[in-house]
């Protein structure tokens, strides 16, 4: 039988410090936004303004990313004035990383001071009404690790981060939500849907049994990332915001000869890229600074 500490992941508080610290010793940036980047979605990144890069490789304690179509760095800059940072690049549960680990730049861009998460993902369309490109607020989400016990907050809690028992019933914010809604109305974006992202483990994409039980249970996407994020995010009091590009429909149909692949997600963010850019820099540049929040510390 394994022990707690041969269970859990040992990032513990220090070893976030270390890098968090690390990091303000080699950028001039503090910021207040984090934004993660969705498979194909790494453009975002290049909104930045005079950005320094990192190479998650050259950062103490970053895992490294190995999925093509997240370029592995962490880019610091300005967005119309808002201090950011951004990961052009996430981890997945299926690389093999143990969830604390994927999660672990939530906790670290915490301690930079960083107040509200916007993160973005690529998702296959549950909902039959979403079509390729549709860009899909996230309402709510499904963890479907979560049922069976994997859930980054899993194993001692440390209450430097948050509440041993967080509240996720509010995990993402009414406000930006609404926000978005508004932003996109003044872009005439006619493609942006609100719904329920259902999180799985992956890499194999879901089979046709598994997409009509997620249907059923109330989810419009399924996605491998973003979910874990939120948690821990939301556990150290960050307000959060994502968006699921559609980048493929969900196979339903017995008779349907659609498959999905990687390539399909990738030239999906290839095509809305630039509108995904507009609407969240204008979001960006409207945020407001205080973030009230119960769960923070
Ligand atoms: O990082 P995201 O959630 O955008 O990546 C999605 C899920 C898989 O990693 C990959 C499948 O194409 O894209
Ligand atoms: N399923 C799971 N993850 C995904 C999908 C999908 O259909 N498309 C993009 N990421």
């Amino acid at each position: 039988m394994l022990s707690m500490s041969e269970c859990v992941s040992d990032d513990s508080y220090e070893e976030c410090r270390t890098t968090a610290d690390w990091l303000l010793s080699n950028t001039q940036v503090r910021p207040t936004v984090g934004i993660v980047c969705g498979s194909g979605l790494g453009g975002l990144a290049e909104m930045l303004k005079d950005p320094q890069v990192f190479k998650y490789s050259d950062i103490p304690n970053f895992p490294r990313s190995t999925v093509h179509g997240h370029a592995g760095q962490l880019v610091f800059g300005t967005l119309k004035g808002k201090p950011c940072v951004c990961m052009q690049g996430r981890f997945h549960l299926y690389e093999g990383y143990p969830i604390q680990k994927i999660t672990l730049p939530m906790r670290i861009f915490k301690l930079m001071g960083v107040e509200t998460m916007i993160l973005t993902n690529a998702a296959g369309g549950l909902n039959q009404d979403y079509k390729v490109g549709d860009v899909m607020i996230i309402k709510d989400h499904i963890n479907m690790p979560g049922f069976a016990g994997i859930n980054p907050l899993a194993g001692p809690n440390d209450d430097r981060f948050g509440v041993r028992f967080p509240c996720m019933s509010d995990a993402y914010n009414r406000e930006l939500r609404q926000l978005a809604h508004d932003v996109a109305a003044e872009l005439g974006y006619d493609f942006l849907k609100e719904g329920v992202y259902s999180v799985v483990g992956g890499p194999s994409f879901e089979t046709i049994a598994e997409c009509r039980m997620l249907h059923r249970l109330g989810a419009d996407a399924v996605g491998m990332s973003t979910a874990h994020e939120v948690i821990v995010a939301r556990h150290a009091g960050m307000r959060c915001f994502a968006l699921s590009l559609i980048s493929n429909r969900a196979v339903m149909d017995y008779d349907s000869q659609e498959k999905a692949n990687h390539e399909e997600v990738l030239e999906t963010g290839r095509v809305r890229s630039q509108q995904l850019e507009k609407l969240v820099s204008i979001m960006v540049a409207r945020l407001e600074q205080n973030n009230n929040d119960d769960n923070a510390f």
